[in-house]
């Protein structure tokens, strides 16, 4: 099998987080998921949710499906970088992306959300496409959707072509060359602890000269930013008039009239640019004239990560086979 399905930005005016269409159950129920290399839970709002923690969000009835299974005495609990968090229980059914069908599919119904997936109205909840291993459901742990579909994919692989302010696609099962150019270039991938771990070959400033020293992090496409060591970070900034480290914003904010400089980064011999436009990421308050910007710290994270900011340019390959790799190309 081969399928496609649109990554769509949730917030037309900056690229927050992308959602997918997906259908759960008999008959089926479509739902908008955040697919999310960076955790491996599959878990949605559901007809338990507390009617106070759902606030238009598209929610998956279990007792509506004819296929739906309880998996008894199985339940998930699961917290994000960001501090956002949910839990609940645990049913099989089938579940589909793109074509891709699953018959028995560990869908975790939320029984309970964190105040910022209720005020996210345009995220259903989470298609992990993470590690197994980093499944959070108690007793068993249950596969993401990629390890379930693989047998049935004409290759192990997903690919990943998120756009700036744009809707892009995630491909399960073939490599469309028509969403690239030159050449794929394939790292290898640790999967200790359960991501999608891989060693940049360096990076540079604008045309400044390229720095080539490895830098281990995560491909997360559910994480909007870039998160790197600070010497990288603070390079960047000491290039953008004006820009401070605001501990009120949290974060590098610069006036967003300023001059950004493009970001590069090295996959091997290759070489990838995040352009100015994605670089600034969003002004802190909507009108504000100071602006939020793409590439922060990842020293209070503990991981490096190369989030949308950077997965959008580039084609990004994800690569199940044993061992697992991970490839990037330009588009
Ligand atoms: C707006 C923003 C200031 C740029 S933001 O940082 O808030 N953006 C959020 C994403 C978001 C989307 C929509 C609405 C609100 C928030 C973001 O980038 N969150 C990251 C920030 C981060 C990461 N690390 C430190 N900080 C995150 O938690 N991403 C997780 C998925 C998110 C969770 C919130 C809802 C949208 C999806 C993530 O899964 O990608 C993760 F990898 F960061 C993560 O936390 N993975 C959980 C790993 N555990 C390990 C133990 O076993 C269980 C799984």
């Amino acid at each position: 099998d081969t399928g496609s399905a649109a990554a769509t930005p949730i917030d037309p005016r900056f690229d927050i987080a992308y959602v997918t269409p997906v259908t759960i159950g008999t008959p089926p129920q479509t739902l908008q998921l955040d697919l999310d290399t960076g955790s491996s839970d599959l878990w949605v709002f559901s007809s338990h949710t507390p009617a106070s923690q759902v606030r238009g969000q598209q929610i998956y009835s279990p007792d509506k499906s004819t296929t739906s299974k309880l998996l008894d005495g199985h339940t998930w609990s699961i917290r994000y970088g960001d501090g956002s968090g949910s839990r609940g229980n645990v049913y099989t059914d089938n579940f589909a992306i793109g074509g891709i069908m699953v018959e028995t599919q560990a869908v975790e119904t939320a029984e309970e959300v964190s105040s910022s997936f209720t005020t996210e109205d345009n995220i259903d909840g989470l298609v992990g496409l993470g590690f197994s291993t980093l499944n959070t459901v108690s007793p068993e742990g249950q596969l993401t959707f990629f390890d379930n579909a693989k047998p049935k994919l004409d290759a192990p692989v997903f690919t990943a072509d998120l756009k700036y302010m744009k809707e892009g696609t995630y491909d399960f099962g073939f490599i469309d060359e028509s969403k690239y150019t030159g050449e794929i270039t394939y790292v290898p991938v640790d999967t200790d602890p359960g991501y999608w771990t891989f060693t940049s070959s360096g990076y540079g400033v604008g045309s400044g000269t390229f720095s080539s020293s490895p830098i281990t992090g995560i491909a997360d496409t559910g994480t909007s930013l870039v998160y790197l060591p600070t010497a990288i970070v603070t390079a960047y900034y000491r290039q953008v008039e004006g820009a401070t480290n605001s501990r009120s914003y949290g974060g590098y904010v610069f006036p967003c009239n300023s001059t950004l400089p493009p970001f590069v980064f090295g996959i091997g011999e290759a070489k990838f640019t995040i352009p100015p436009s994605y670089m600034s990421y969003a002004a802190v308050t909507d009108g504000s004239p100071t602006c939020f910007g793409g590439l922060q710290s990842s020293s209070g994270i503990g991981i490096n990560i190369w989030g949308d900011v950077a997965l959008k340019a580039a084609f990004v390959v994800f690569n199940g086979e044993e061992p697992p790799t991970i490839g990037w190309a330009n588009k």
